[in-house]
């Protein structure tokens, strides 16, 4: 029998683990999940926009409106860096991080403080905003290849149903 023809390819498998981190999180607008990468091709790392340990996420704002303590935005930390904080507990030098949404300013820093070398991203909808172009200008300049995926596939279907397996 020859092998499957239709598997995904990793770049998909990865940001597809990155998709799947963001359904965990809590924000209503906007969910983003990012997924760490070594050399071998091994998730070191993933994460979803959420708020700090131990910070309620039923206490504390969802808004994006209003005076700045009463939105989110104080508080949330971005996947990317809960990527990066998150993982197994190894130097990330080399590494690559798929992230759903290009990453801001603040988690770009992290990002090249890491030692990771690689950005491939799906959504770069903020490009004309002032943080990504402080973003993209320092990761740039770090040496960090910058990459918009071009996904082999529109989506992945996950059945829990036990008798697709
Ligand atoms: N790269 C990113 N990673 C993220 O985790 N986020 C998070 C922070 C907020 O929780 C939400 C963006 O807020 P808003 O677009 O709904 O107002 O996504 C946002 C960006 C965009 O830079
Ligand atoms: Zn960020």
């Amino acid at each position: 029998m020859p092998k499957r023809a239709d598997y995904i390819s990793w770049d998909d498998y990865f940001m597809g683990v990155a998709l799947l981190s963001g359904k965990r999180s809590k924000d209503p607008s906007t969910q983003v999940g990012a997924c760490i990468v070594n050399t071998q091709n091994k998730i070191v790392g993933v994460g979803y926009n959420g708020l700090p340990i131990g910070v309620s996420d039923d206490q504390f704002p969802w808004e994006k409106e209003g005076s700045y303590l009463d939105t989110k935005y104080p508080y949330v930390c971005h996947a990317e860096l809960n990527a990066i904080l998150n993982n197994i507990g190894i130097n990330l030098e080399g590494c690559k991080i798929y992230t759903a949404l290009f990453p801001c300013n603040e988690c770009s820093k992290a990002i090249i403080q890491s030692g990771i070398k690689e950005v491939i991203y799906l959504s770069d909808k903020h490009a004309a905003k002032e943080s990504s172009i402080a973003s993209r200008k320092m990761l740039q300049t770090a040496g960090v290849t910058l990459r918009k995926i071009i996904p082999g596939t529109s989506e992945v279907v996950l059945s829990f149903s036990e008798d697709q397996v």
